[in-house]
């Protein structure tokens, strides 16, 4: 799919000049045949009108005739069959189609599935979102009234029945509610317009034919149904057969709604209600739970609670992280004691202590920022999450269907991996992690950079870098020595909005800033995971966001991070042992 990637996405502004050119061409070899035939045509429409007039007595007009019914004729039926330029051009047109990587249903249900998730964590209605409105705040260009792409009642159409499709039927209700209050607004112009006795605008009219809102009325129903309104779902679809009486879908739903008695209605009512309590802890798993996937994430990530995740996605609510936690924070320049870094110190800002969370402010030059992000463009791919256990040994297509499940929901990015030798470049930043960090990078002992690029809406939803909970219990097949001790993540550009990397359990929000680096310790001193680590990448609002993550592995960090015995140990210094 192309729309998990918004760098992906900009190429395809190329594809659709180069689409237009060859349905140029495609166009004009149709209006040469078709201009052939015309003059054929007329020739035949006088010829007849002539004989009818006059009969065709004149041995001239006789010979006319006979030519256009026999030479003529074949020089037409010849041309056509010879004239293979739109052929040709329509050849053309499938092999170049062929050749792109263009936007499939899968990327239409997933971009559709990416509205829904921004509305849901920005509070951004239907209504604003096909405005183009996506934030309060006015300032920014790409949010100018002019330039604002906006999306018409087809559109809507789509995002809704997408939605709907997609089982998100509580997220495509308001879509629909859109398209039949905007086609409510163009009837009553229309009326108005008649009476002026103007003509009708014949393109909305399409928009808004009868099936376009018998299908909006009967999934608007359906939704009812689902909460337990099983009458106003029975009325709502029959006002849709009014307009449609042929719509399949509500006759099917009629028959469904009429089979339920008063008393199943109460049952649908507690069931749909327990599913929205369910959502509201960790939406994710209970979608996975639905598909009966052997994996529950939720068991392994725990729950964390999803008005908070919004709410540090918004950053709207600034007293949210308790201010006790923060009174151990410093801001410092190290120097990592070498004479490297007394000339260029990092800059270090902490950000919590347990789990330890930093930032290195302007780790990196916007120059080799940039030169990362072009260097991850050509290698990106569809990244996938890691394989639970149980799929790591199943067959190639079902740990597809896994990944592209994953890629619709849980996370929807692109990646590509570079080594740390890819350039000279890398080699630099690598060392300059190492300073930074004081970890071991060398020897295998930290993974290739992972590159990643954000697209529509793109997230990660709430998750841990690290394996396994506990060290004695090994999981997805990793041993403890592979285990990702530490998380080292550079952000490679600024987001205009959205796009945070929020921790749920420590009400932490972390802004992308391009140069930037976001390091923290998954693991305790322990050895075990740390519970609160648990990170997401938040929804991209505008905007591509890129990011390189390098793991660090515990392997090779023995004497550099030592062990202790209990979960906070703190380190014994290495001079006095
Ligand atoms: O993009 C982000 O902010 C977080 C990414 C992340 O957590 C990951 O890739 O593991
Ligand atoms: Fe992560």
């Amino acid at each position: 799919e192309i729309f998990s990637s918004i760098a992906q996405m900009e190429t395809m502004v190329t594809t659709e000049r180069q689409l237009a050119d060859k349905l140029d061409l495609y166009i004009a070899a149709q209006q040469e045949r078709v201009e052939f035939i015309n003059s054929y045509v007329s020739r035949l429409e006088v010829l007849a009108a002539d004989a009818a007039e006059h009969g065709i007595l004149h041995p001239a007009a006789a010979f006319l005739h006979t030519v256009a019914l026999s030479v003529e004729l074949d020089d037409l039926m010849n041309f056509l069959s010879s004239f293979q330029e739109p052929e040709q051009r329509l050849d053309d047109l499938v092999a170049f189609r062929e050749q792109q990587t263009l936007p499939d249903k899968t990327d239409l249900k997933g971009a559709a599935i990416a509205i829904a998730r921004l509305q849901d964590v920005y509070k951004i209605t239907a209504d604003q979102f096909a405005e183009g409105k996506l934030c309060d705040r006015p300032s920014n260009d790409l949010e100018s009234e002019a330039d604002r792409p906006s999306l018409t009642i087809s559109d809507s159409f789509t995002v809704a029945n997408q939605l709907f499709d997609a089982e998100q039927v509580n997220e495509s209700i308001d879509w629909f509610d859109l398209v039949l209050e905007r086609c409510a607004a163009i009837a009553e112009i229309e009326l108005d317009e008649e009476d002026q006795g103007q003509d009708l605008d014949e393109g909305q009219d399409l928009e808004c034919e009868a099936s376009v809102i018998a299908t909006s009325l009967t999934r608007i129903a359906y939704a009812n149904y689902l909460r337990g309104n099983t009458t106003g779902a029975i009325l709502q679809t029959a006002e849709a057969l009014a307009f449609d009486e042929t719509n399949q879908e509500a006759l099917m739903f009629l028959k469904i709604y009429f089979g339920h008695t008063a008393s199943e209605d109460e049952d649908v009512a507690a069931d749909s209600s327990a599913t929205e309590e369910g959502e509201a802890q960790n939406k994710q798993s209970s979608q996975e739970g639905k598909e009966g996937a052997a994996w529950d994430p939720k068991s392994f990530y725990g729950t964390y609670n999803r008005d908070i995740f919004r709410t540090l996605c918004r950053a709207d609510s600034p007293n949210i992280r308790d201010s006790k936690l923060d009174t151990n924070l410093r801001c410092r320049l190290s120097s990592s004691n070498d004479d490297f870094g007394k000339i260029s110190p990092i800059n270090v800002e902490e950000l919590d202590n347990f789990p330890e969370v930093k930032v290195f402010r302007n780790f990196l030059s916007a120059a080799e920022a940039d030169y990362l992000v072009a260097e991850g463009l050509k290698h990106l791919k569809r990244s996938t999450v890691v394989h639970p256990a149980s799929l790591a040994n199943s067959s190639k297509d079902e740990q597809e269907e896994f990944d592209l499940k994953a890629v619709l929901t849980s996370r929807t990015a692109k990646t590509a991996w570079l080594n740390h030798d890819h350039s000279d470049v890398t080699a630099a930043i690598i060392r300059r992690a190492q300073r930074a960090t004081g970890l071991d990078l060398n020897n295998d002992h930290a993974e290739p950079m992972q590159m990643g690029n954000y697209g529509i809406g793109g997230h990660y939803d709430p998750h841990f870098d690290f394996f396994s909970m506990e060290h004695s219990k090994p999981s997805f097949g990793y041993q403890w020595k592979d285990e990702r001790l530490a998380t080292f993540m550079i952000y490679l550009t600024d987001v205009e909005e959205g796009g945070a990397t929020v921790f749920v359990r420590r009400n932490l929000t972390v802004f992308p800033r391009k140069g930037d680096v976001l390091f923290w310790y998954n693991m305790d001193r322990d050895g075990n995971g740390h519970e609160d680590t648990l990170h997401a990448g938040c929804p991209v609002l505008l905007g591509s966001k890129w990011v390189m993550n390098l793991w660090i592995k515990a392997d090779g960090q023995e004497l550099i991070r030592p062990c202790g015995i209990t979960s906070d140990a703190r380190p014994i210094p290495i001079m006095l042992l």
